[in-house]
């Protein structure tokens, strides 16, 4: 099944998400591809199924293999690791992780996944003796997470076989026709590192604003303006007029720390004269800081033409 990202709470649980099977243990793979690992895991290792990808083709593909494979208890989502990890899971929620060819970046290393802070991440969010499965042919990148890890001094390392199922996934059978060795390792969590879970706020704190527009309202023309609040930033990258209530919609980007989002806010004038901003429902977005930064920004570009703010709520 698929999930939209807003579609979980934040943090879930496994309870909620797996009412048929909430005694099973709880996998994540990260980077699932075509899907096809899972197909073949599940048999060796009954799970609840949690995968995540940022490739919206691998998501359908996926989806369909664990459809065709009959397997119920699988929950498929489109976004970076990073924002599911920290938002999604709970403290100790998970069982193990299991990351198979994921991208070596062998030039830009700062990219990599398994690097100090997903380690520290999700040691949290791994239950004591949780693993996480690293299967690769990237020799370099193999040492690098292990050297990784070792200095978080939160896992113990196992090197061994890779499970059968991670032989035979689309990138294991193309290193290994390439005649690539494939390296296996087991972190095992011995010691936890809280994070705080990634703030995701609910529809009720949908955030908005309260304008008077002043003596010359009408947008005329449009200026694409970039915002930035620390670490997070806002671009508002378009303007279009509402027809049907003689409003706008702002098109925004937003991004901060991993997750970068597109969302829609309306400029909506109201019976008593006033202007209405908001973040349009469209796309389903998560409800996030920087969305909340996303309606400040369209709040203070019409402030700078004439707007006047009465009410602020982000
Ligand atoms: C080299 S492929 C391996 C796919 C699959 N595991 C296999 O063995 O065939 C790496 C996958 O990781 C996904 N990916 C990369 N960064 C990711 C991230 N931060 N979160 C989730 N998936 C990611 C990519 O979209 C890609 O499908």
């Amino acid at each position: 099944m698929i999930f939209r990202p807003a579609e979980f709470r934040f943090p879930d649980v496994k309870e909620r998400l797996y009412p048929e099977t909430p005694d099973l243990p709880w996998h994540l793979e990260i980077g699932f591809g075509d899907g096809r690992f899972w197909t073949q895991q599940v048999q060796a290792e009954p799970a609840n199924y949690l995968g995540v990808e940022i490739s919206g083709v691998s998501l359908l593909k996926a989806e369909k293999k664990l459809r065709d494979a009959g397997i119920q208890n699988a929950i498929l989502t489109k976004l970076h690791a990073e924002p599911l990890v920290q938002g999604v899971i709970p403290e100790g929620g998970l069982d193990r992780i299991y990351v198979n060819f994921p991208d070596p970046w062998p030039k830009h290393e700062h990219n990599r996944l398994l690097q100090v802070p997903f380690f520290e991440l999700v040691s949290g969010r791994l239950k004591d003796g949780g693993e996480i499965w690293f299967t690769t042919d990237h020799e370099e990148y193999f040492q690098f997470a292990l050297e990784q890890a070792r200095q978080t001094e939160l896992y113990e390392l196992t090197q061994c076989e890779p499970p059968a199922a991670a032989l035979q996934t689309k990138y294991a059978l193309k290193w290994q026709d390439l005649g690539f060795d494939v390296y296996h390792v087991r972190f095992r969590a011995i010691k936890h590192k809280h994070i705080a879970p990634y703030q995701v706020f609910t529809e009720d704190d949908m955030p908005h604003s309260i304008l008077v527009a002043g003596a010359s309202p009408a947008l005329t023309e449009f200026e694409k303006s970039v915002y930035r609040y620390g670490q997070r930033t806002v671009i508002l990258l378009d303007v279009f007029r509402n027809l049907r209530n003689d409003g706008y919609v702002f098109l925004a980007h937003i991004e901060e720390e991993h997750l970068t989002q597109e969302v829609l806010v309306q400029v909506t004038p109201r019976e008593d004269g006033t202007t209405l901003v908001k973040t349009a429902k469209f796309g389903s977005p998560l409800i996030t800081e920087g969305v909340k930064l996303a309606v400040r920004s369209v709040t203070e570009y019409l402030k700078a033409r004439g707007y006047q703010v009465t009410h602020t709520a982000y």
